[in-house]
C-alpha cells in the first residue's frame, strides 16, 4: 500500500488539466503511439469537442522512482460548476491533489472552490503553474497569488507545460515524494467508496470506487450501502487506458466492478460498496443526493415522437443519473417532460446528446428553478414549472432558491459588475482583495436570476476577465408574480415566467418586445401580450404579411416551385403552432436572449 498515491487535478476550466493529464498518461508509458490522440481522459465526443470534462475518469498509472515502482492513480475531474459534485468525490477518493494554476490567468473562481473542497479533505496540495510556454505568461505575478493563497514557499510550487511537456517529470516525483500513501485496513471490512459510474453499452453500468478499507475480489457477494441492493461482483479490476481485470483489489487502490447492475439509479456517486457476508457497519460519511436545480419542458416537435424521446431521456439516464424527467402536457406544446439538470452547461448538454445521439427534433422551453410555495391552509409544495402555480388567491407565499456566488475580477469591472449583480437582486456580502487588482466579491443572487442570462453578461462586460462560482444557499421569501404571455388572446402556457413583481412590468415589455422580432410575419395580424392574472401589462402587434414563395417563378419549371416549397417546409419543422400562430423554437426561449 505504501507504493499506491491516490490523487486528482483541480483547476479553474481551461487551465490545462486535461492536457497535462495526457502528458502524465505519456510520460509513465500509460499510453503509447497510436493511442496518444489528444485529451485521452475525455471519450466522450461531445467532451472532445467541446474541450470540456463532462464525466470524471481515472486511471492507473506505472512510475518508476529510485528504483521502485510506484501505482499512481488519476482521477480527472470536471472543471464546471455544474459538476461540482462530482469534483467532491473524485476529491473524498484522493490523498493529494495538484492544483493547476494557469501562468497567464492566474487564480480564478473555481482554482478557489475547488481549492478549499481539496483542503476540506485534507488534501496534499501540490501547486503547479501551468502554461508557462505561452508569451502572455506572468509567472512571477501568479507564483505570488499562489504564495499568498495556499501559504507555500516559492520552491514548492512546480513550473510546467502540459503543452511542452516541461516540468512533467518534476510532478511526478512530487506526487511520490509529497502524497502520502493511502491509509486503511487490508484486514477491516470492506468499505470502497463510489466516486463515479459509467454506462457501457456492452457491460452494462460501471461503478468506480476506491477501497477505504479491506479488498474486495472477484465473485464476492457485495452491497451497497446506502441503496441497499446487493450484488455479486462478476468482475473487478483496475483502470487503465481500457479496464483490466484482476482477481482483487486492495486496500488504497481505485478500481472498477462490474455486477448486473441495471440502472444508474442503482449506483450513487458518493455510496459505499461492503460485504454481504462480515459487512462494514457503516458507510464512509459524506453521501449526498444530487438535486436538479434548473428545469426545463423538452417536446418533441413531431407530437409522434413522444414516446421516442421518453425511451431516449430513459436511455441517457442509465448513463447520467443527475438527469431527472417527468411527463408534462402543455397546451402549446402538447405531451412532452419536464426535465430537470444540475444547471444551465448540463441542460445544454442533455439537449445536444438528444439530437446528436438520438437523433430527436426537441423543442425546451425556457429555464426555471424549483420554487417552494406556501398555501394559505400551510401546506408547502415544489413546484418546478411556473404553469404549475396554484391560483395567485390561494397563494400564502413562495420561496425561491439563493446562491451564494463568487466572482474574481480586476477592480476594473467592479462597477459594472456590482451593477449587474444589483440588478439581478443580488445582495452584496462580502468584497476582498486577493493580490495585485484582483479582488472577489461575494453575492448571495436568486438562481432563477442566473439561469437566465447572467454568465453572458458577466463574460461581456469584464471581456472576459472575470470568474465565476457558485453554490446553492438557501430558500429565501421572494415576491413573486407568474407572467404569462398572449397570442392573439390565448395564454401559452411554454412562455410562462415567475418574476420579481418590481421588475415585471419591464420584464412584460421586453418579452413581447423580443417576441416581436423572433415570431415571423403571419397572414393575419398577431397581437402579443404580457399578463399578469387578468392585468395585461404590455402589447406589441405583429402586422399581416402574405407571402408567396413560388411567387417569383412565373413560367412552368413545377421542380422548381417543388423545390422552394420544399425548402419552405424544413423551415416550418422547428416551428410549433401555438393556437392559429406559428411560433418558431427560438421564441421559446425569447427570455435568455432579452437585451
Ligand atoms: N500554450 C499552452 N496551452 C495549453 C497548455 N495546456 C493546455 N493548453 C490549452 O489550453 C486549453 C484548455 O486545455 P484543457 O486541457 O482542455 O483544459 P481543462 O482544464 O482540462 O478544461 P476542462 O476539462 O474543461 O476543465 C486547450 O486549448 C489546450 O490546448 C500549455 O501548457 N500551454
Amino acid at each position: 500500500m505504501n507504493k499506491i498515491r491516490n490523487f486528482c487535478i483541480i483547476a479553474h476550466i481551461d487551465h490545462g488539466k486535461s492536457t497535462l493529464a495526457d502528458r502524465l498518461l505519456e510520460y509513465t508509458k500509460t499510453v503509447e503511439g497510436k493511442d496518444l490522440q489528444a485529451q485521452v481522459l475525455d471519450n466522450m465526443d461531445l467532451e472532445r469537442e467541446r474541450g470540456i470534462t463532462i464525466k470524471s475518469h481515472a486511471i492507473q498509472m506505472e512510475y518508476m522512482y529510485k528504483g521502485e515502482k510506484y501505482i499512481l492513480n488519476l482521477i480527472d475531474t470536471p472543471g464546471h460548476v455544474d459538476f461540482s459534485y462530482e469534483v467532491s468525490r473524485s476529491i473524498a477518493a484522493c490523498e493529494g491533489a495538484l492544483l493547476i494554476v494557469d501562468a497567464a490567468q492566474g487564480i480564478q473562481a473555481q482554482t478557489i472552490s475547488n481549492l478549499y473542497m481539496a483542503i476540506d479533505n485534507d488534501l496534499e496540495i501540490i501547486p503547479i503553474l501551468n502554461k508557462i510556454d505561452l508569451p502572455s505568461a506572468m509567472p512571477e505575478e501568479v507564483e505570488d497569488q499562489i504564495i499568498e493563497l495556499l501559504g507555500v514557499k516559492k520552491e514548492e510550487i512546480i513550473r510546467a507545460s502540459g503543452k511542452t511537456g516541461e516540468g512533467v517529470y518534476d510532478i511526478l516525483d512530487a506526487i511520490i515524494e509529497r502524497i502520502p500513501a493511502p491509509e486503511g485496513d487490508p484486514e477491516a471490512p470492506l468499505q470502497a467508496l463510489i466516486f463515479d459510474s459509467v454506462f457501457n453499452s456492452f457491460r452494462g453500468i460501471i461503478a468506480y470506487f476506491k477501497v477505504v478499507n479491506g479488498s474486495l475480489r472477484k465473485g464476492d457477494l457485495v452491497k451497497f450501502i446506502n441503496t441497499g441492493k446487493e450484488y455479486d461482483a462478476d468482475e473487478v479490476g483496475v483502470l487503465k487506458l481500457n479496464m483490466s481485470p484482476r482477481d482483487e483489489v486492495q486496500c488504497g487502490d481505485v478500481g472498477y466492478i462490474i455486477s448486473g447492475i441495471k440502472t444508474s439509479k442503482e449506483v450513487k456517486v458518493g455510496d459505499t460498496i461492503t460485504h454481504v457476508k462480515n459487512p462494514a457497519n457503516k458507510a464512509i460519511a459524506g453521501f449526498e443526493e444530487v438535486k436538479p436545480m434548473v428545469f426545463a419542458g423538452v417536446y418533441p416537435i413531431d407530437s409522434e415522437d413522444f414516446e421516442d424521446l421518453r425511451s431516449s431521456l430513459e436511455k441517457l439516464q442509465l448513463n447520467d443519473a443527475s438527469l431527472t424527467f417527468q411527463p408534462e402536457s402543455s397546451v402549446a406544446l402538447g405531451f412532452g417532460f419536464r426535465c430537470g439538470f444540475l444547471g444551465l452547461l448540463h441542460m445544454e448538454i442533455i439537449q445536444e446528446r438528444l439530437d446528436r445521439e438520438f437523433n430527436m427534433d426537441v423543442i425546451t422551453t425556457v429555464p426555471n428553478v424549483s420554487y417552494i410555495v406556501h398555501d394559505k391552509k400551510g401546506n408547502k409544495k415544489e413546484v418546478h414549472n411556473p404553469a404549475g402555480l396554484p391560483d395567485p388567491t390561494l397563494i400564502d407565499y413562495i420561496e425561491e432558491p439563493y446562491i451564494r456566488a463568487s466572482v474574481i475580477t480586476s477592480t476594473t469591472y467592479i462597477g459594472p459588475i456590482m451593477t449587474l449583480c444589483l440588478g439581478k437582486r443580488g445582495i452584496l456580502i462580502k468584497q476582498e482583495y486577493i493580490s495585485g487588482d484582483r479582488v472577489e466579491i461575494i453575492y448571495d443572487i436568486p438562481l432563477g436570476e442566473i439561469v437566465i442570462d447572467f454568465y453572458d453578461k458577466l463574460k461581456s462586460i469584464s471581456k472576459g476577465y472575470a470568474s465565476f462560482d457558485y453554490h446553492m444557499h438557501d430558500y429565501r421569501e421572494s415576491k413573486l408574480a407568474k407572467l404569462d404571455i398572449l397570442l392573439n388572446g390565448e395564454s401559452v402556457d411554454a412562455l410562462s415566467t415567475l418574476t420579481h413583481v418590481d421588475n415585471a412590468v419591464t420584464f412584460g415589455r421586453r418579452m413581447c418586445e423580443k417576441l416581436k422580432e423572433l415570431i415571423p410575419r403571419q397572414q393575419f395580424d398577431i397581437a402579443i401580450q404580457a399578463a399578469i392574472g387578468a392585468k395585461i401589462i404590455a402589447r406589441e402587434t405583429i402586422k399581416a404579411v402574405r407571402k408567396d414563395v413560388t411567387a417569383k417563378c412565373y413560367g412552368g419549371d413545377i421542380s422548381r416551385k417543388r423545390k422552394l416549397l420544399e425548402k419552405q417546409k424544413e423551415g416550418k419543422k422547428r416551428m410549433k403552432q401555438v393556437g392559429n400562430v406559428e411560433v418558431p423554437q427560438k421564441a421559446f426561449l425569447a427570455v435568455l436572449k432579452l437585451d
